[in-house]
């Protein structure tokens, strides 16, 4: 490489590392892997050491990534705190390890190992036992201060107490946000059809960086601790630190270990390879750090990196497996998503059976194939990805995957917009899960507020035909003894993507055995999760033999399951049967696979499948077949379900108006059209001009009010609810909150209120023509000042001169104003 070339291909890695630093650092966001952005850097540092005449001072290779933000004040770091040297080898572990020997010129040292924690470094100070100031690495130099935010993580000590305690230290550790909250919250925002957070790390860092703490405090964060600084700490090795600071009460992770040798190091690191997926939280390496302080301070920094630590990264793991079939889900928005059904597979700690495959681009891309050999990898996202095709092993004569036109849900022929990349099904009338996303964002706390709904009873009550759109909610309180016992469709049953049902393994085992319980059954297959269908089906026959139940009736139905399997031509899908198998197993007597696989084409359940095949069955058989059926609708569900739809009527003009749904009416803009116009009607009548004069409405949503009112399915389904008693426009009541005094105005509270919960009194500061403002800025007109509004806040406040008020006060704005 020329000294030209090399010059070039460093501004260009810079310019990289630079743009992925901002991503991963400021947006909590990632493009690329950490593998890959490693090996960026290290191209880097590589050619800057061959042509050391084009290291600059600011490359990333010599600056910690990160930076300060505005939204916090900022405070300078006592001790630096720095990067971390990382590999992925082994053989550049034992030259750290040569250097190390080298530079202390003997090997009587020691290594203290631990693992390293995925998550966001923090640097707490100590001052007279109590917790003075909490602040992010930032650059390395200066952090962001976010005390308030981390006093709400329940296990960090506030202040500390006992003998001996130094007058000042700090302490350093790692914000976590544990696996299992992590999936919490993910699953929270998936049924609130909001976009999913992509791993726990953005999700802690981002959550460290909030501007309100009683969200944080939600969040449930958590912290390992690590390491311990001062100067008159009276300790001289790391592990007497360690010790320390576990007596003084800061969480430990009990995983580290002294380690004599590099040897020993290498076994530690052998040890937690799979071990660490049973961890609470990401890890993605093993730190090794020198125990002894004096030996520390003799090899020293470089600049950005100490010389006597080093990371040990795993790598992540990857898998072959088979590719049995795709999926094609569809979304609320009507998007499809392909999802790779495969052979499970053994991967980072848990067995996979499914990958995301994004779009068709992506199908395209990886050139898949029906039944191809693939590798898949799992990173730190939650969905493992398929990385590449194994084309050596390609089953002869297989056809490449064929994307679908169709949606499955619906059979609507799907569209694909100019310059995007994933497919969309355009009926948004009918097709279900566009249908449930309507009625999820009608039902929503903030719209109509009908809370005893979850997604699975609305799926059900669409998949069975009783809702359409959310007027027929309204319907239901006629067709409560109906819903008893109605069978819900969603947990238990799949459809492959030409629309044949398939039902749970559990359930078919369940249903073409006899005297097994259920929780035995999944009991079993939870066991037996890695391995492929057939041979769970086998290893299921010697469980039966096992347990001695009707054996050899048993088996035969297990065996008859399995040589159906292979006789039909079902795509497969781990952990499903085709619900035409299992029924034909039970009823072929009455009719062929052919009939019942027909009927599956167009039902949801088993139950709706009997009812349509209308067969004469009874007694015993009967009872097989309710085997098969999922959770039925319960009464006390019903009666909650019937008071939430009741009392919703009473939810005043601006909240019916968002729950419609008009395409760019937001919660802001409903309530702004609501008082402005007062009535639908009114809203309904309005040209262009009027509209255009309320302040806030564009051009946009002048076009999505109009193609709204035009629809003749959309005027229906108004009357119809007004019809049922809804809120069509502002009750007097409304009207008697309202005022423009706060016209102009930016607001924020801060603290506990006494008359107002959180939400409230942002309906409230909008209702009188303010505008509600969630953080400290300049921009602020003033601060409604509530009980133990957090000190850094205040300090913040009064250092950018924004006038605080109190809730008093503020209550004699309004009031003035209203009758
Ligand atoms: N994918 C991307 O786009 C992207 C972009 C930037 C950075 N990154 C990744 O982020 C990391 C950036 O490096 P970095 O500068 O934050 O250093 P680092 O994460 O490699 O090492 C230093 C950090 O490790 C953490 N740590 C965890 N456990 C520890 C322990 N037991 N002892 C000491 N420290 C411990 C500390 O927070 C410390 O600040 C790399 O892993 C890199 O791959 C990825
Ligand atoms: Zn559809």
């Amino acid at each position: 490489m020329t000294a030209e070339q090399a010059q070039a291909r460093i501004q260009e890695l810079t310019r990289e590392i630079n743009y992925h630093n901002h991503l991963y650092y400021q947006e909590d966001k990632t493009e690329i892997s950490d593998f890959d952005f490693d090996k960026l850097l290290e191209e880097l540092i590589r050619l800057e050491s061959e042509f050391p005449q084009f290291l600059l001072p600011d490359s990333p290779s010599q600056r910690v990534g990160g930076t300060i933000t505005k939204e916090f004040e900022t405070a300078q770091h006592e001790y630096r705190m720095l990067s971390l040297g990382n590999t992925y080898s082994e053989e550049e572990l034992l030259a750290f390890d040569e250097r190390v020997a080298k530079g202390l010129e003997h090997r009587n040292y020691e290594y203290f190992c631990e693992m390293k924690f995925d998550g966001v470094a923090i640097s707490l100070v100590y001052e007279n036992g109590r917790l003075v100031r909490a602040v992010t690495r930032g650059d390395g130099t200066k952090g962001d201060v976010v005390t308030e935010n981390i006093k709400t993580i329940r296990n960090i000590p506030l202040h500390i107490s006992g003998e001996n305690i130094p007058e000042k230290f700090e302490v350093r550790g790692e914000i976590f946000l544990p696996r299992k909250e992590f999936d919490k919250i993910n699953a929270e925002r998936e049924a609130n059809g909001e976009a999913l957070l992509a791993n726990p790390r953005n999700a802690a860092s981002g959550t460290v960086k909030m501007q309100d703490s009683s969200i944080v405090a939600k969040r449930r964060l958590n912290c390992y601790f690590y390491q311990l600084l001062g100067d008159d700490i009276g300790v001289s090795t790391h592990q007497e630190a360690i010790k320390l600071i576990e007596n003084w009460g800061f969480n430990v992770s009990q995983t580290y270990a002294k380690c004599r040798t590099i040897k020993e190091v290498l076994a530690y690191i052998d040890y937690w390879r799979e071990k660490r997926f049973e961890l609470p939280l990401d890890t993605d390496g093993v730190v090794l750090k020198l125990n002894d302080y004096d030996q520390r301070e003799e090899l020293g920094f470089t600049a950005k990196i100490p010389r006597w630590a080093i990371a040990y990264k795993y790598k992540a793991e990857s898998a072959e497996s088979r590719l049995l079939s795709i999926t094609y889900q569809v979304g609320r928005t009507g998007a499809i998503t392909p999802v790779a059904n495969l052979s499970p597979v053994h991967l980072a700690g848990t067995t996979v059976k499914r990958a995301s495959l994004h779009n068709a681009n992506e199908i395209l891309r990886l050139d898949l194939h029906e039944g191809d050999a693939v590798l898949v990898e799992k990173g730190g996202e939650i969905i493992p990805k398929i990385t590449a095709v194994v084309e050596a092993s390609r089953p002869p004569a297989a056809k490449p995957i064929q994307y679908i036109d169709h949606c499955p849900e619906c059979g609507t022929a799907l569209e694909r917009k100019e310059g995007e990349a994933k497919h969309f099904c355009p009926n948004t009338k009918s097709c279900p899960p566009q249908v449930l996303g309507k009625i999820e964002h009608f039902l929503h706390k903030r719209a109509m507020d009908i809370d005893s709904l979850g997604t699975e009873r609305i799926r059900t009550l669409i998949d069975q035909g009783y809702i359409k759109d959310p007027s027929d909610l309204y319907d239901l309180q006629s067709k409560a003894d109906e819903l008893l016992g109605l069978e819900m469709s969603q947990d238990q049953y799949q459809k492959s993507d030409d629309g044949i049902l398939y039902i749970s393994l559990t359930k078919a085992l369940f249903a073409l055995t006899e005297q097994i319980a259920l929780s035995a059954i999944s009991k079993f297959l939870e066991q037996n999760t890695d391995l492929p269908l057939e041979d769970v089906l086998v290893q299921f026959q010697s469980f039966i033999r096992k347990i001695n139940k009707k054996t050899a009736q048993n088996i035969g139905s297990v065996q008859r399951l399995i040589d159906s399997l292979k006789a039909t031509n079902f795509p497969k899908m781990e952990e499903y049967i085709p619900v035409p198998v299992v029924l034909h197993q039970l009823i072929g007597n009455y009719v062929d696979l052919d009939k019942i696989a027909k009927a599956s084409l167009q039902e949801n359940t088993v139950h709706r499948i009997m009812l349509k095949l209308n067969l004469p069955i009874s007694g015993e058989l009967e009872d097989r077949i309710k085997k098969l059926k999922a959770n039925t609708f319960q009464e006390g569900v019903i009666s909650n379900m019937m008071e939430g739809i009741k009392s919703s009527k009473e939810q005043p003009f601006e909240k019916v108006l968002f729950a419609l749904g008009i395409r760019n009416i937001g919660e802001n803009t409903a309530q702004i059209l609501a008082r402005h116009f007062k009535s639908l009607e009114n809203l309904k009548n309005a040209n262009g001009e009027q509209l255009l004069e309320v302040n806030g409405v564009g051009d946009t949503l002048v076009t999505s009010i109009f193609e709204y009112f035009a629809d003749e399915d959309n005027l229906r389904m108004i009357e119809k609810l007004k019809s049922h008693g809804l809120n069509f426009e502002i009750l007097e009541e409304e009207k008697a909150l309202q005022s423009n005094v706060l016209e102009d105005m930016k607001i924020l509270a801060s603290g506990k209120l006494n008359n107002f919960k959180r939400d409230e009194i942002i309906d409230i500061v909008e209702a009188n023509g303010g505008q509600y403002v969630k953080s400290v800025s300049k921009a602020l007109t003033f601060i409604i000042e509530g009980e133990d509004m957090g000190p850094s806040k205040k300090e913040k406040a009064e250092k950018l001169g924004v006038k605080l008020i109190s809730e008093e006060e503020f209550m004699q704005m309004i009031s003035k104003n209203q009758k």
